[in-house]
């Protein structure tokens, strides 16, 4: 039985009735940082520990947004704003379907980041920083792309001739500290949990 503050428009399954189903808040858990950085380590783990607490989520990371709805668009400064406006599209459909939404991309710039911001409602964007320094990323280098870029056989890369605009006053900060990436992610948990987003 739907909980009695909840009111029923005329037939219109809304995203209150979707998330009060699902018994939970909606949002957009938006991991951003430079390449090598641990988002997405992070968000796969954590959605791990989402979904063993019974939270309804969905993960968007390049894997299955660079190769289908992405696949299109590189990685000059045009191609990157329209591919976090498509992921921030897409990220606001699935909090009007109640789930927890986590997405795993550099996004660099302020602007496009407060675009998907500026979609949803207050409180259901976490914007979560993982500040990993470059020179810990660059050793990391999990993908060889570090060297390819050092060495100008890969253009634009950002942190070495691409811009980062670091956030200002995310909801989460993740500081770096040398320790797993599980205990990053317990850190990140708690702090959702605290902060009430969460379970
Ligand atoms: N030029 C350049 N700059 C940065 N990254 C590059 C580049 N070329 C390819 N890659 C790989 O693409 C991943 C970044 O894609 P994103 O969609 O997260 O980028 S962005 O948000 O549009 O800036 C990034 O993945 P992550 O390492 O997981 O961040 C890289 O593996
Ligand atoms: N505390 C940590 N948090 C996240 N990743 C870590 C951590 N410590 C080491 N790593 C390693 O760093 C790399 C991060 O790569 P990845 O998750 O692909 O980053 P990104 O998605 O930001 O490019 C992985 O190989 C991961 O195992």
């Amino acid at each position: 039985m739907a909980p009695s503050n909840i009111l029923w428009h005329k037939s219109t399954v809304d995203k209150q009735h979707r998330s009060a189903k699902l018994g939970q808040k909606p949002s957009v858990i938006w991991l951003t940082g430079l390449s090598g950085s641990g988002k997405s380590t992070i968000a796969n783990l954590l959605e791990k520990r989402l979904y063993e607490a019974d939270h309804a989520t969905y993960l968007l990371d390049g894997d299955n947004v660079r190769h289908g709805l992405c696949g299109d668009l590189g990685f000059n400064d045009k191609a990157r704003v329209e591919n976090i406006r498509r992921i921030s599209e897409v990220s606001k459909l699935f909090v009007d379907a109640g789930l927890i939404a986590l997405t795993a991309f550099i996004s660099p710039f302020k602007a496009d980041r407060n675009y998907c911001r500026s979609l949803l409602a207050n409180g259901e964007f976490v914007e979560v920083f993982v500040d990993t320094p470059i020179e810990v990323c660059e050793k990391r280098d999990p993908k060889g792309l570090y060297q390819k870029a050092r060495s100008g056989e890969i253009k634009h890369f950002t942190g070495i001739d691409s811009a980062y605009e670091a956030p200002q006053s995310p909801e989460i900060h993740l500081h770096y500290k040398d320790e797993t990436a599980q205990q990053t992610t317990q850190r990140l948990y708690l702090a959702l949990q605290e902060k009430g987003y969460v379970k």
